[in-house]
């Protein structure tokens, strides 16, 4: 019996299975799973260990997913392993060969890999859809996203909404074209395609493959001057959620390209938004932008993961611009924003009313034209620094606790603009960047955030910045990885380290739980990498004595 809908939908892991990114396409990462609680998860032992091999040790991100007994996980450059999840034993491998000349922009990444029915779908660095036989690793359709040497890539995990696979696109650093896109699971054949720029038309084909106009998003020139919006990024590259109770998928978008904003005046929508998706139309129903007229790199690509507060569905996310929004699930409707970093500097808050922040004009990096340096009086201090509050790492919701835990990062950056013209397949920021610490002893903190009030209930602080995303669970337990290597347990409601475990690389990864055969499973991908070694330049240097890595990590209790 292969993976339905309905199973992704519902389950998480409380049959022992899990079975989407996210934990269920809503993506709250909460398992009700008790077995492993705060009472013994000291007792937590590894059960096995897995190397992803050769010599591709670096920037694990990759989510399990797991289904009877078996273990779907990626590794960098494009790889994924099928595992039998109780002994670690390697039941095939694909390596997709990857092309010279790929371009992503923040390390050899992949997140995780999507169930349906028998498949199992992952993207490529090259921005290909690969979906292989979960029995045998053997090739079921291959077909391609879009042109890699134009900047396109895929680094996220695709998700299963309604029946379809839905999937985005990174290479907004590249001035591409975000969009969103719905593909038949069994076969990759498109069924809506939805643009997250304003101006760019979307299409539909039906049953017999006719081509069909789905509407423009948005429309033409009225936030973008002159013809940016054709190279406008907006990338969609951490991929979404899917609340199968508003019939939504949610996408984050990226950045607006490029970087500088004196440009490109008005709100380049829809980058740094929010985009609420009907899966059935391929429609964009409803946006929030968090920052219009984006200068600073504040991406709005994080995911959205909707929850039930005081009878209502609403949605939350922690931008990378350090703000945390709470909105209504089914209308966008700003509900609360808040801080959830300690220093933002390019705006004085969020006014309710309107849902626009409101702007510090002089920390927005300004115009360099004229100057002898070619940036001089256009640089300015800016915090969050661009690598955000928030990155990739997903957050995770406990319905328990009613509580957002959260990874994030205190952190600025010296920013500064300069001349830049889009050319196909060439990076196209006009930026230049220098990340700052902000406190001596601290970067990363894992928070615990009460959507309601806006308080941050507890913080685990650590020292280098924290890149690994969260799982919390029916133990009252909330799983997060460091930089350092650790794989730590805390106290759900008072943030109380439980115990730990040094994985031997740094921990970039969301971990998973599950559980068969009656015992309860935790897991984790163990490597080092993604966008701090690459673009944090002193930052990163917190965590030099760490080597890179590929280890699938596998824990549970001892038997007796
Ligand atoms: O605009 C884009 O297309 C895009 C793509 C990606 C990516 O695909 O990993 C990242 C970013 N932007 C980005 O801004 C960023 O900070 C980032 C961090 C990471 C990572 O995996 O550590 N990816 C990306």
């Amino acid at each position: 019996a292969g993976v339905t809908d309905q199973m992704i939908d519902t389950e998480s892991s409380a049959s022992g299975n899990v079975l989407s990114w996210g934990g269920t396409p809503q993506g709250q990462r909460f398992s009700p799973l008790n077995k492993i609680n705060t009472a013994n998860v000291s007792k937590l032992t590894p059960a096995w260990a897995f190397s992803f091999g050769g010599e591709k040790q670096r920037g694990q991100e990759s989510q399990p997913v797991i289904y009877n007994g078996r273990m779907f996980i990626t590794g960098s450059y494009s790889r994924l392993y099928a595992l039998d999840a109780a002994t670690g034993k390697k039941l095939w491998k694909y390596e997709h060969r990857l092309p010279e000349g790929i371009m992503p922009c923040c390390d050899v990444v992949n997140r995780g890999a999507a169930l349906y029915d028998d498949l199992v779908i992952f993207a490529t660095l090259d921005a290909q859809l690969v979906a292989l036989k979960q029995d045998t690793g053997e090739l079921a359709w291959k077909t391609k996203i879009d042109d890699y040497a134009a900047g396109y890539s895929a680094t996220a995990a695709p998700i299963i909404a309604n029946g379809l696979l839905l999937t985005g696109v990174s290479g907004g650093e590249f001035g591409v074209v975000g969009r969103v896109e719905a593909r038949d699971p069994k076969t990759g054949k498109l069924v809506w395609t939805r643009p997250t720029v304003e101006g760019h038309m979307g299409y539909m084909w039906d049953k017999d493959g006719t081509k069909k106009e789905n509407g423009v998003s948005g429309t033409t020139n009225q936030t973008w001057p002159g013809d940016l919006w054709k190279t406008g990024g907006a990338a969609t590259w951490l991929g979404g959620t899917y609340d199968p109770k508003t019939g939504l998928a949610y996408f984050g978008t990226g950045n607006p390209a490029p970087w500088n904003s004196h440009l490109r005046k008005g709100d380049n929508l829809f980058s740094c938004s929010t985009v609420a998706i009907d899966v059935k139309t391929g429609k964009i129903v409803w946006h929030y932008q968090g920052t219009p007229n984006d200068s600073w790199d504040f991406d709005g690509a994080n995911e959205f993961i909707t929850f039930d507060q005081d009878g209502k569905r609403l949605g939350a996310k922690a931008d990378r611009n350090g703000f945390f929004y709470v909105l209504d699930a089914t209308t966008g409707k700003l509900q609360n924003a808040f801080p959830f970093v300690k220093k933002i500097t390019w705006a004085s808050g969020v006014d309710l009313k309107t849902g626009r922040p409101n702007f510090v004009p002089e920390n927005r990096p300004g115009d360099p034209t004229g100057s002898a340096d070619g940036k001089k009086g256009s640089e300015v201090f800016a915090a969050p620094g661009f690598l955000g509050g928030k990155n990739q790492m997903p957050m995770a919701y406990s319905p328990q606790t009613h509580l957002f835990y959260v990874p994030s990062n205190e952190w600025g950056m010296e920013i500064w603009n300069e001349p830049v013209a889009y050319k196909k397949g060439a990076a196209y920021l006009g930026a230049g960047f220098t990340i700052k610490p902000l406190n001596e002893d601290y970067i990363g903190a894992l928070r615990a955030v009460d959507p309601k009030t806006g308080k941050i209930v507890w913080e685990v602080k650590d020292n280098a910045p924290l890149w690994g995303g969260v799982l919390t669970t029916g133990g009252n337990l909330v799983f997060w990885g460091t930089p350092e290597g650790y794989l730590k347990a805390a106290d759900a409601k008072t943030g109380k380290v439980v115990w730990q475990f040094q994985t031997g690389s740094g921990v970039v990864a969301p971990p998973v739980t599950w559980q068969q055969n009656g015992e309860q499973y935790v897991a984790v991908a163990s490597g080092w990498g993604g966008a701090v070694p690459l673009w944090g330049g002193e930052v990163a240097k917190r965590v030099n004595f760490l080597e890179q890595g590929g280890t699938m990590w596998v824990f549970k209790l001892p038997k007796n």
